[in-house]
């Protein structure tokens, strides 16, 4: 049975295009966003984001990443405007990060890398299920927010304190009434571009919404993300870090910006 996916030497985003041809797709994520070559559009709304904690549900060790799972089965925590039209649900939000702090987004900025991204993922109301939008081209759109070293996030505080109950991949636990819009930084300028998922299945059904500005983290909160284990219970442990997709190839692309 081929090893699954991950992101060690042996299974890691190199490894990726022999399950996943997609993977060398023509629209793929994340990419080094260039401020000088994303353009203008003036037709670009403001995001409207509006959450209710009470759809938040449990908090996950997936082994890849730990997530924010919410309840999707009403419009009660959506995205509209923005790039997008229609409304968007949210399901989950997640984190990618480095061993390091000199690492970890998935996107990068003229090269700069932060130690962290956080991703919030909404599905197209359009489609019946998460599940049915996830392969259309125009079935998700990801809100990613950089995290940057500086003072302890209180927010982000909340979330760390429930990884005692989810070290270990598949651990689960319950995680009640939590605003995710408490993760969002001030200002809402973005980028955005198409795109795909980070990992496996690589599906191109992303529209990708990048914040400018980041949001904080101290190091002693970086460092408790790297207390989560891609490992399982009774297997060696093996600590949760660098679960990033490096840049994938822009190809022509056009990158927009809702600033100036
Ligand atoms: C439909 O199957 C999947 C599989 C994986 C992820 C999570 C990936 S995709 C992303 S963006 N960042 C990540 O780590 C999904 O999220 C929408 C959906
Ligand atoms: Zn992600």
């Amino acid at each position: 049975m081929a090893h699954a996916w991950g992101y060690a030497a042996n299974n890691g985003p190199d490894k990726w295009v022999s399950n996943f041809p997609i993977a060398d797709g023509p629209r793929q994520s994340p990419i080094d966003i260039l401020p000088g070559g994303a353009s203008y559009d003036s037709g670009l709304k403001p995001l409207r984001l509006k959450y209710d904690p009470s759809n938040c549900l449990e908090i996950l060790n997936n082994g890849h990443s730990f997530q924010v799972t919410f309840a999707d089965d009403s419009d009660s925590s959506t995205l509209k405007e923005g790039p997008i039209s229609g409304v968007y649900r949210l399901k989950q939000f997640h984190f990618h990060w480095g061993a390091s702090d000199d690492k970890g987004s998935e996107h990068t900025v003229a090269g700069t890398k932060y130690p962290a991204e956080l991703h919030l993922v909404h599905w197209n109301t359009k489609y019946p299920s998460f599940g049915e939008a996830a392969s259309k081209p125009d079935g998700l759109a990801v809100v990613g927010v950089f995290l940057k070293i500086g003072d302890a996030n209180p927010s982000l505080q909340k979330v760390l304190d429930a990884f005692n109950d989810i070290r270990a991949k598949g651990k689960q636990t319950s995680f009640a009434d939590f605003d995710p819009s408490t993760l969002l930084p001030g200002c809402l300028d973005y980028w955005t571009y198409d795109g795909s998922l980070t990992t496996p299945p690589l599906l191109e059904s992303v529209t990708w919404i990048v914040c400018k500005q980041p949001i904080s983290v101290s190091c002693q909160q970086m460092a408790k993300f790297r207390s989560l284990l891609f490992s399982a219970e009774g297997e060696p442990e093996c600590c949760m870090v660098d679960n990033y997709r490096p840049p994938q190839p822009l190809k022509g692309r056009p990158v927009r910006a809702s600033f100036q």
